[in-house]
């Protein structure tokens, strides 16, 4: 069946094509972001989420969102999805990082050229009729320094431009680093300093709990007087109260704000002062941005739904669509691999250590990584997939640790994956030939070759005759058909293991039949997700 979208903000009608095209079913409602009940009522149906800024993800709609793979957000803040509660989940959150950088750096260039000469004001007085030219007298930008809050993308735009404009640049970025300031033609300074000499501000950081309320109070009061300040990031990052007051006490000489506090934004205590402009959020509406979000949101999502693929993805490594094709049977494998794991335990896992030999080494360790602990946690928890995996084992406390190294064995490639339990440790090894079908080649140490099947039974025992035996009447008189049986042994009359994979699931009568021969240490039914 097709994945269905959800188109729930106002995106380009590019992207609705591109989700037809790719043989993806959309439904582009623009105004349901804002209607938070009915879009919780909806949700449920869809495997994908397309949105902008005014849908509002939040742990409540995820409740709802019982099929929903990947929310797609067509531009870049994702201050409005709920990561944590998003992965945790297993959605996949991805935006597109790149597409309306330009846009919105344009759009603090040009807020900052309308509070300099007041063109707003003056452009609603001349239609006016009043021709106030006495009245406006502005600023030139030439030679004045402009502090960049954040020399990200955008930020880094801006500066760029601003140097164009013969302005002197100074960031404030802590992860700025020295080479890159001396690209861009700005001096790297921190807050305070930036703060003190700077006749221009913008920023260009996301709302985190690290930068809400940058300019807060206390900083504002730090700032040059008759300083002008641009904001095109988001709202919460300045306080808008206080800057309401160094705008009273004209200390702060005038605002360009693009965004607030609280969006849609219909009253604010800066609306209607003489020295504030505002735009209602238009940071990102160029046509060409909304054109270049639009196709990269239906692209990615499409492509996650449709190949597994993944780029810009923040709770998921990138993973390519060529990746997923060469990847996809040592995903399975590793998947295989945590799952043979996670149903020998019952215990709580302290580590989970996984070991890349040969070929498999240079692959993306990141998405193996996922795949074998996702394995390991569906055993006792089904609703764990890729994304979320992660996020439950820091919950429990495992420590997951990897090796890479170069081919040691007969293998090209093989993946080892070990679990440290406080009572035990347990190991299984496998790998994939070029038919593509994951194997087991090794487990508790003992070498074998067993095809990985949906149901499957594992033994062990002590090394005597008659086990093949026992457990081929045993299946026989039960009906149960063995696809295939592979034996191992570390030594003869020492540790030995049987691995059955069966063409249904064994009652639990037969494992008790089995046990109560007394020939078997352990007696392990084993189910893998198996297309
Ligand atoms: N008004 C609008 O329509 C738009 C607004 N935005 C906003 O612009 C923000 C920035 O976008 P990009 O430049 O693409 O992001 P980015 O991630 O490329 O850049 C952000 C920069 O902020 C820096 N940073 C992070 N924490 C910081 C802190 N505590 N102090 C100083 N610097 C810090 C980072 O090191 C990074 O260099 C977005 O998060 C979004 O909220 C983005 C697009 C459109
Ligand atoms: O991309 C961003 O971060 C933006 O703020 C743009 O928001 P919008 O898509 O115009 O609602």
């Amino acid at each position: 069946m097709a994945p269905r979208v959800l188109v729930s903000d106002e995106l380009s009608e590019t992207a609705v094509q591109i989700f037809r095209d790719r043989g993806v079913e959309v439904d582009y409602m623009p105004k349901l972001g804002k209607d938070k009940e009915k879009l919780a009522e909806l949700i449920g149906q869809y495997d994908g989420l397309a949105i902008r800024s005014a849908t509002k993800v939040t742990e409540k709609l995820l409740e709802q969102a019982t099929n929903l793979k990947v929310v797609g957000r067509a531009g870049i803040g994702v201050d409005n999805v709920d990561i944590p509660a998003a992965s945790k989940k297993g959605v996949i959150v991805m935006n597109t990082p790149f597409g309306n950088s330009i846009t919105t750096a344009e759009h603090a260039i040009a807020m900052m050229f309308s509070i300099a000469r007041q063109i707003p004001e003056a452009n609603a007085s001349t239609h006016a009729g009043k021709w106030e030219k006495s009245k406006f007298m502005g600023v030139e930008l030439f030679n004045k320094t402009l502090g960049v809050i954040g020399a990200g993308n955008i930020g880094g735009i801006v500066c760029d431009r601003a140097v164009g404009l013969k302005m002197k640049v100074v960031a404030y970025d802590p992860f700025l680093s020295e080479e890159r300031a001396k690209q861009l033609g700005v001096t790297k300074v921190d807050l305070d300093d930036l703060l003190a000499r700077a006749d221009f501000i913008t920023l260009h950081v996301p709302l985190t709990d690290k930068t809400r309320n940058i300019l807060s109070r206390e900083n504002l009061a730090k700032t040059k007087k008759g300083v002008r300040i641009i904001n095109c990031a988001r709202g919460g990052l300045i306080d808008e109260a206080a800057l309401k007051d160094a705008l009273d006490a004209g200390h702060v000489a005038a605002a360009a704000l693009d965004v607030f506090e609280v969006e849609p934004a219909t009253e604010n205590v800066l609306f209607n002062h003489p020295n504030v402009v505002c735009t209602p959020h238009l940071g990102a509406s160029t046509t060409e941005a909304q054109e270049n979000v639009a196709l990269q949101v239906a692209e990615q999502m499409s492509d996650y739904l449709l190949t597994g693929a993944v780029q810009n993805a923040l709770n998921m490594p990138n993973v390519t669509a060529e990746e997923a094709t060469v990847m996809g049977p040592w995903v399975k494998l590793a998947l295989h691999l945590g799952a043979f794991i996670g149903q020998m335990t019952d215990e709580p896992i302290k580590a989970i250590n996984i070991l890349y030999d040969g070929a498999v080494a240079d692959m993306n360790l990141a998405a193996l990584n996922q795949s074998v602990i996702a394995g390991v946690l569906k055993a006792h928890n089904p609703d764990v997939n890729l994304v979320s995996a992660p996020v439950v084992a820091k919950e429990r406390g495992i420590q997951i640790s990897t090796t890479r190294q170069e081919k040691t064995g007969v293998f090209d490639a093989y993946i080892k994956v070990t679990m440290v339990t406080d009572k035990r440790e347990r190991s299984v090894a496998g790998t994939c030939f070029s038919d593509g079908k994951p194997r087991f080649i090794q487990i508790k140490g003992i070498n074998i070759d067993a095809e990985i099947g949906r149901h499957m039974l594992y033994t062990t025992n002590e090394d005597v005759p008659g086990i093949i035996g026992l457990l081929g009447m045993t299946m026989g008189k039960n009906n149960v058909n063995i696809a295939n049986f592979t034996l191992g042994r570390s030594g003869v009359g020492q540790d030995a293991i049987a691995i059955l994979y069966l063409d249904q699931a064994i009652d639990p009568k037969v494992v008790e039949t089995l046990e109560s021969t007394g020939m078997f240490q352990q007696v392990k039914p084993l189910e893998f997700e198996v297309a």
